[in-house]
């Protein structure tokens, strides 16, 4: 199994998410709170998430990603390649970002002196408080939501990748950096845009561990939310998430492509 792919995904998550921090802080509001833990575990996602793709589409067509400019895959098989990343970097991303939600939305401050004890007081500690408390089952609350939000995105991800990259680049040729950049980050606009209405939902169903259950499940949990809030409820964050999206995933699908250009 070639692995190049599992490491340029690997760096590229990681400087990807350097430049998505400013606004990751603005959507949490309490800034830097449950920041440090993400850069680490989007290197992990992120491989995963750009080797399965990669393999999968040798699988499917067997052409290697140096192979791929000359003999383009159908975007059926991009599509199948990116959900197929797409379900497992979900199954590892959930427990971090299940650890990122409830760190995010705890308001006791850790500084301040006289107010009450964070429940967690870091991601460590918030990992091992939901083991005992919730169980090991705990760690994946909000996992099938997670599944769910990605596996679809993600094919629409690089589908638009590799659409919007093969219209401007003439045949046989590799992408010029600025293709690759608008591309990355219309595909991460893509993505997240339709990622959006469950990245709501996921949000609650992880928050549900705490405190008395709120909802059944992700259905119930849809409707009574619709109830209570209208639709305007499945777009929340839509802003923020595409303006986040759009530096990120270019600077993702950029480094990607330059490491495999430069080991390959
Ligand atoms: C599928 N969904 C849109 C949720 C995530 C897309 C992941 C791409 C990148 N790691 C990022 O954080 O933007």
């Amino acid at each position: 199994m070639p692995v190049e792919e599992f490491m340029a995904g690997w760096i590229s998550g990681a400087l990807g998410l350097v430049l998505g921090h400013p606004f990751d802080t603005v959507k949490l509001l309490g800034f830097f709170k449950g920041m440090s833990f993400p850069i680490a575990s989007i290197a992990v996602v992120n491989s995963v998430l750009f080797g399965v793709y990669s393999n999968t589409l040798l699988a499917l067509t067997a052409t290697s990603h140096q192979e791929r400019r000359a003999q383009p895959p159908s975007y059926t098989h991009v599509f199948v390649a990116g959900c197929t990343g797409g379900v497992l970097q979900a199954y590892c991303l959930a427990p971090f970002d299940l650890i990122k939600v409830r760190l995010q939305n705890q308001t006791e401050s850790r500084v301040q002196p006289g107010s009450p004890q964070p429940r967690y007081r870091g991601p460590v500690h918030c990992a091992a408080t939901i083991f005992q408390e919730e169980g090991p089952r705990g760690l994946f609350r909000g996992a099938w939501t997670l599944m769910l939000r990605d596996t679809p995105t993600l094919g629409i991800y690089f589908v638009t990748y590799e659409g919007l990259c093969r219209q401007y680049t003439p045949e046989g040729q590799n992408p010029s950096s600025a293709t690759v950049l608008v591309a990355g980050g219309f595909a991460g606009i893509a993505s997240w845009v339709t990622a959006t209405p469950l990245d709501v939902i996921k949000s609650r169903m992880q928050m549900d561990g705490l405190g008395p259950k709120a909802y059944h499940g992700l259905l119930d949990c849809m409707v009574s939310s619709f109830r209570q809030e209208g639709l305007g409820v499945f777009f929340r964050g839509l802003t923020i998430n595409s303006a986040r999206a759009f530096p990120v995933n270019a600077v993702t699908f950029l480094s990607y492509e330059y490491f495999l250009y430069s080991w390959g």
